[in-house]
């Protein structure tokens, strides 16, 4: 195990929380001699430093030359912590990475991503192989350390890691053989639109929304208790497992915390809050599996992970050549983005485009129920004394998705960067709009049966003109939630902070702009989903090592871009977006009844 110094860093914790002074290790010093005669001229600030300063409490000037040296003595040893490094573990539904940031600047270091394959058996099913998620992180690790190596910088430097993931996705294994009993059910699939619907029928009132109270979320095939559900229906290894006691459920952390601190030998079976309330199976108030909710979805709590908050250490890596160290941050990817922007305080928002696109608005300590359509969620729970922050969610099923499939289906792109220049050779869609609901429609819709529809076709459009279309498919689904968001909150929302893998692409950014009529504001480094896994890994009671206290780094060197339309052009545009949208309704079903 590291030894840590945390004094340094609760000492530095307690001069902000009296002081109001944020500064850096670095500036901190020049900083010290204000920052005493701020503690020496308050009696009561210097009472509460006295366990520090091991002295009573006496007028402020005979104390001022003890606060000094503390002061200096705590900036020179948090100064000594700069070259401390903390790894972030981020499962996506693409990829997987591992990236190294520093403590003190939250700049990265190094990292290593691989691509994740995706199964598709049949029409709406998307499965990927838990193993390998599994490898592809431990090879990530490794990768990255040696990059570190090649930079001469030391493994003893990583002091702790953290681990965020994409969420709902489910994975049912067996504790007594450590083996997979299916492939993991990912958050898209859609298979389970049959079993939502008996579920429907199964509320007293015959509606997707009773559950929300309890747990913030409508039915839907989105979440894990359904998928859960699924697999005990239809996979007789699974129900045989649960019978005989040698099951367990775990969205991607818990697959990955398991293995990760020992698997067979003693892993731990625990989740996070924010991943907890994505199942439909914790109580949002409780934070607890719900007694009610697990009889409803008939789940045995037998097979569900305990669950902790979302800073503390979990246990300790026990594969990778980072053995040894501590598992102190879980994180669902979309809330650790909430926190690698830094968005601490009510009202924040953030959009992270990725496979999929999701808006996080920071509601503060009590969580609030959505009227138009978002979800109610976990924001973070920093700490086991920390309070628990919500969000509310506008989640969009298909954003990278849709760049991927006219990449790997239709073969009009390479790479998925190559949409940006393809779709910068027309001026704009020529009319044509394409809704990419391949597995229905999320917020703030929720209508599993729409499927994908692309009109306005002409014998004039082109290529350019659907991959444009695919881009503003993503801006459009963003603007119905930051509707929903506005009539929820009833607040303005005067500029979009956004990270995510699709966000290097400039041109979608400006096309967001102008369609949303605010700034949207591209911080300088992309990878916050990471930087917020990171910082919670670094802030657990026993690591200690995250000690950033200027601006977030979200917000340096970041990138606006401007709206260029009138708020005509947007409605108008927007209308025809709603009208290619009704399109896609009940479309399963149509078919079904034919
Ligand atoms: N330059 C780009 N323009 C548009 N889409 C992109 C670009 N680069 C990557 N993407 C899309 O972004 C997604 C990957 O983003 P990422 O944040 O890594 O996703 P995830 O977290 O879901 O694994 C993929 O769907 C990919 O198609
Ligand atoms: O893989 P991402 O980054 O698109 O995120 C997936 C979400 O967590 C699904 O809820």
């Amino acid at each position: 195990m590291p030894k840590v110094d945390t004094s340094a860093v609760s000492g530095h914790n307690a001069i902000v929380a009296h002081t109001g002074m944020q500064t850096s290790p670095s500036k901190a010093v020049g900083y010290a001699f204000e920052m005493a005669t701020m503690l020496a001229d308050s009696k009561s600030m210097l009472q509460s430093f006295a366990p520090f300063l091991d002295a009573e409490s006496a007028s402020g000037t005979a104390q001022l030359p003890k606060v000094l040296g503390y002061i200096v003595g705590t900036y020179t040893a948090l100064a000594a912590m700069d070259k401390w490094l903390v790894g972030a573990v981020d499962q996506g539904t693409s990829s997987t990475r591992f990236i190294l940031f520093e403590s003190n600047t939250a700049k990265m270091v190094t990292h290593h991503q691989k691509e994740i394959s995706q199964i598709f058996p049949q029409e709406g099913w998307v499965e990927q192989d838990p193993v390998e998620i599994l490898h592809s992180v431990t090879e990530c690790i490794d990768e990255t350390m040696k990059k570190l190596s090649a930079l001469n910088l030391k493994p003893e430097m990583v002091k702790a890691i953290g681990i965020t993931n994409q969420r709902e996705t489910t994975i049912v294994w067996d504790k007594v053989t450590g083996k997979p009993l299916h492939n993991a059910i990912i958050w898209l699939d859609a298979r389970t639109s049959e079993t939502v619907e008996k579920l429907v029928k199964k509320t007293p009132n015959r509606d997707k929304d009773s559950l929300r109270d309890k747990c913030g979320l409508p039915l839907s095939t989105y979440f894990s208790a359904v998928k859960m559900r699924w697999l005990l229906d239809n996979v007789d290894e699974v129900r045989q497992s649960v019978e005989k006691g040698h099951c367990l459920f775990g969205n991607v952390d818990t697959w990955l915390l398991w293995n990760l601190t020992g698997g067979l030998h003693g892993g731990k079976h625990y989740t996070d809050v924010t991943n907890a309330s994505r199942t439909m199976l914790m109580n949002i108030h409780t934070l607890e599996w719900d007694d009610e909710l697990c009889k409803f979805f008939d789940i045995p709590k037998a097979i569900l992970p305990e669950i902790r908050c979302s800073s503390e250490i979990y246990g300790y890596l026990m594969e990778t050549c980072l053995r040894g160290l501590p598992i102190s941050g879980i994180l669902g990817d979309q809330q650790a983005a909430l926190v690698g922007q830094s968005c601490f305080k009510i009202g924040q928002v953030k959009n992270t485009y990725g496979t999929g696109c999701f808006l996080l608005n920071n509601t503060g300590n009590k969580p609030v129920e959505s009227k138009h359509g978002l979800l109610t969620t976990v924001a973070y729970k920093l700490g086991k004394e920390k309070p628990t922050f919500y969000a509310l969610e506008g989640s969009v099923a298909i954003a990278g998705a849709a760049v991927q499939w006219l990449r790997d289906n239709l073969g009009i792109i390479e790479k998925s960067a190559d949409i940006e220049t393809l779709a910068a050779d027309v001026d704009d869609t020529h009319g044509c709009y394409f809704v990419p609901a391949f597995s229905g429609l999320f917020c703030p819709y929720w209508q599993p049966d729409a499927r994908g529809v692309i009109c306005g076709l002409s014998q004039f459009t082109t290529k350019q003109h659907l991959a444009r279309a695919c881009l503003e498919a993503v801006c459009f689904q963003t603007c119905e939630v930051l509707d929903a968001m506005k009539k929820d909150s009833g607040l303005p929302i005067v500029s979009l902070q956004v990270d995510g893998g699709m966000t290097v692409n400039s041109l979608l950014m400006q096309l967001q702009a102008d369609l949303v009529g605010i700034p949207v504001v591209r911080p300088a480094m992309a990878e916050t989903t990471a930087l917020g896994a990171a910082m919670a890994a670094g802030m657990a009671e026993g690591v200690a090592v995250w000690h950033i206290d200027e601006d977030p780094p979200s917000a340096q060197g970041a990138y606006m871009f401007q709206p260029r339309t009138n708020p005509e052009e947007r409605a108008k545009r927007l209308s025809r977006w709603k009208k290619a949208v009704e399109r896609t309704m009940h479309w399963e079903l149509t078919d079904l009844l034919e």
